[in-house]
């Protein structure tokens, strides 16, 4: 039951064909053949009878209007052919000297044994089909979690939903009496298939009834019209994550107002802090802890206490909560053996298109041909298939972060769908503003600076009303905007994070929310943003994941994510190119990272996820604070202070001598009100008075500490690049 197949890309290479040689006697009519580009440029023959499936990987994305499939009864042919998605991707790979065989080598490079078949060469027969792994018996992934486990998060990501990435180029089933579907052309081994009609590149026409080809459908032809359709995501909204210079993530009136004036639609419901209805931890905390993590933040109370007890001073904590890093003191689980010492980068393109609006609205185009009767319903087998495919995927993600701490995929944003995402964020970039480095202990309590030399991104937060917005308005002109490629963005890693990883792994089994998106972008000329752990307070945040726009990204240009995993047995730091569609992924309160000089225009969209039992914990303990804080002389004053700590012992104002100490003291108190607040719940003392009187009686070593604890969270600008730095 072997089929042999020959790829053929066309000079120039932005067209490609697969002519696949069947076995004798095993299909007289197409319907005999199964033919599906899964993702977009994996192609999947199979007789329907059985036996083994062929998978050759395309040399480029395809685009499904222009796929057909004939077949040629007489010598058991089959060409399947295709135009590039984007040719002028196509071309420059071609351009760039890489051939068919170089590119589909390309997309497997460092791709762990998985259920995906390697590319055969171009041009070349292929003797025999080698079975699928899964077919032969190879080691398959673990069993899919239970579906049902994570059925309370906001979107689904099933088996049957993957199954409409599937574009079928099958032909339709013959009616009964109809002549068998066959090629125009006469076969000849030599003589190239007749032109697919809908090919760019084909020349003279052919019906399409002629062959019996089906074109696909596109999603662009069913995308809702932007911007009228635009709604506003469904995702629970929280507090900023991170730092925020928020365009949109109201968390007072002001912001409520700016953000009416910026969008031209209605404001979001000003939020306060007793809003949130978390849980407690007691009832939430879940007490599974991979690789050594600690449930937070209880098992930190000890370790505060001891590192900033004033001695001989008021300050005294009832809550536990600690600003020091935490999961750094408890050592991590080392690399299970056998395992590489940096991870390899997983293809998550099959996981990509099977998520993605693209598909959904494909989906419901394909629906509506199998109801017309042009298109054939994906057999139960092909569900299967595609739901196998996910749920391996998925289990390899989960298994990367599980033992490394991090992973990476490659191509989870398709190609055209980065492009429209940053098309979409052109019109805003203006509007972006200097990323702010967020030193308080949770989001709603704390203080936001900005030291351009340690980050020097520009940033703007989109929260779910932003992404629904169909315009913003800014000095009195209003101009249209539309994120529905964003929001797609955005849904695709929430099906990720919350479908995929979190019934997967226990560590993140309790991740209930996540950031409002946090759209960076660093404007080239060396700008960085130096090595930090996110989240080292226990501020509830577990995952990061960090996706790149970055069209064209080439090494030269630096800005590379810089991780430094810390599980004994991998690779000490670990550098993640900003490639377009590329998704990194860590554990936001262990892995510290950086991004290197970046010489080009770099974006990314970070998002962080939130585990409720710890993020319950941190509203908690960062205490409902008085409005006095809110004022922006709080912050500015605050702001100062903490700037000032942060600073190099060498440079700062604030000198670790008795003297300066007393200057400290002075200054801390004559602070007004709600920048004691402040700087309280950014320190953790109990409140302002504790605050005042924990300055007071400060020794040298303490305040060396404390830096010491504030840089750690926050960023440092002394690390150096260790020469032991492997790539990815
Ligand atoms: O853009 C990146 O690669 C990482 C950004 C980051 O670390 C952050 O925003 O906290
Ligand atoms: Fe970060």
């Amino acid at each position: 039951m072997d089929i042999a197949i020959e790829l053929r890309v066309e000079p120039g290479g932005t067209s490609v064909e697969a002519i696949a040689v069947l076995p004798p006697g095993t299909a007289s009519t197409a319907a005999d053949v199964d033919v599906e580009v899964f993702g977009d440029d994996l192609l999947l023959i199979q007789l329907a009878a059985g036996g083994a499936r062929r998978e050759v990987r395309l040399p480029f994305a395809v685009d499904a209007d222009t796929a057909c499939v004939k077949f040629r009864k007489k010598e058991g042919r089959l060409t399947f052919s295709a135009a590039a998605r984007d040719p002028e991707a196509a071309a420059r790979a071609g351009a760039r000297g890489e051939s068919a065989a170089e590119a589909a080598a390309a997309t497997g490079a460092g791709e762990p044994a998985g259920p995906l078949a390697e590319a055969p060469p171009p041009s070349e027969s292929l003797p025999a089909a080698a079975p699928h792994p899964d077919q032969a018996g190879e080691p398959t992934a673990p069993p899919a979690a239970d579906s049902n486990s994570s059925s309370s998060g906001p979107r689904q990501l099933t088996g049957e939903r993957s199954t409409s990435s599937t574009q079928r180029t099958q032909q339709p089933p013959p009616e009964p009496g109809a002549p068998p579907e066959v090629a125009a052309t006469p076969a000849s081994s030599s003589t190239p298939p007749a032109p697919c009609p809908h090919h760019p590149t084909a020349a003279g026409p052919a019906s399409p009834a002629s062959n019996g080809a089906l074109v696909a459908p596109t999603a662009s032809s069913v995308q809702a019209p932007c911007p009228s359709a635009v709604t506003a995501a469904a995702a629970p909204r929280s507090p900023s994550g991170n730092s925020s210079a928020s365009a949109t993530s109201a968390a007072s009136a002001d912001d409520a107002t700016l953000y009416a004036e910026f969008f031209c639609n209605s404001p979001p419901a000003v939020p306060t802090t007793s809003n949130h209805s978390q849980p407690s931890p007691a009832e939430t905390t879940n007490g599974h802890a991979p690789n050594g993590h600690s449930a937070l933040p209880a098992a930190n109370a000890a370790k505060l206490n001891a590192a900033f007890a004033p001695t001989g001073g008021t300050a005294s904590r009832t809550d536990g909560y600690s600003f020091a890093a935490p999961d750094h003191v408890v050592p991590a689980a080392p690399l299970p053996e056998g395992l590489p010492p940096v991870a390899p980068p997983i293809d998550a393109r099959y996981l990509a298109v099977a998520n993605g609006l693209r598909v959904s609205a494909h989906q419901q185009t394909a629906t509506m041909a199998e109801l017309l009767g042009l298109r054939k319903k994906p057999s139960a087998a092909a569900t299967q298939r595609v739901k196998e495919r996910v749920d391996a995927i998925l289990q390899q993600v989960a298994d990367t972060l599980d033992a490394y701490g991090y992973a990476v995929l490659d191509n989870f944003i398709s190609e055209a769908a980065v492009l429209d995402a940053r098309k979409e964020l052109a019109v805003m970039e203006p509007h972006y503003s200097p990323g702010l480095i967020w030193v308080g202990k949770e989001s709603e309590a704390g203080a936001q600076i900005s030291v351009s030399n340690v980050r020097g991104d520009v940033v703007l937060w989109l929260d779910d009303q932003a992404l629904g917005a169909t315009a913003f308005v800014k000095d009195g002109v209003k101009r249209p905007c539309c994120f529905l490629q964003n929001q797609q963005l955005l849904a695709d890693v929430d099906e990720l994070v919350f479908e995929g990883l979190r019934p997967r792994l226990p560590y993140l089994a309790g991740l209930h929310r996540r950031s409002d998106a946090h759209m960076a972008i660093y404007p080239g000329k060396g700008a960085r943003f130096a090595r930090h752990i996110d989240n080292t307070t226990g501020d509830g945040r577990r995952l990061t994941v960090v996706t790149y726009l970055n069209p064209g990204w080439r090494e030269d240009q630096g800005g590379a994510l810089r991780v430094f995993p810390v599980r004994p047995g991998t690779a000490p730091s670990v550098d993640v190119l900003p490639l377009s569609g590329r998704v990194a992924l860590f554990l936001s309160a262990e892995v510290g990272h950086e991004v290197m000089p970046a010489f080009a225009v770099r974006h990314a969209v970070t998002l962080w996820y939130y585990d409720a039992g710890e993020h319950a914990a941190a509203l908690a303990a960062a205490r409902v604070l008085p409005g006095a804080t809110s004022r922006p002389s709080a912050q500015a004053g605050a702001t100062e202070v903490l700037r000032d700590l942060l600073a190099d012992e060498s440079t700062s104002s604030i000198q670790a001598t008795p003297e300066g100490l007393a200057q400290l003291a002075t200054r801390v108190t004559a602070l007004e009100p709600g920048a004691q607040e402040l700087l309280a719940a950014v320190l953790g003392v109990p409140g302002r008075n504790a605050l005042v009187e924990a300055f007071r009686v400060m020794t040298p070593a303490q305040l060396h500490r404390r830096r010491e604890e504030l840089r750690v969270m926050g960023l440092d600008t002394r690390y150096h690049a260790p020469d032991t730095t492997a790539h990815v």
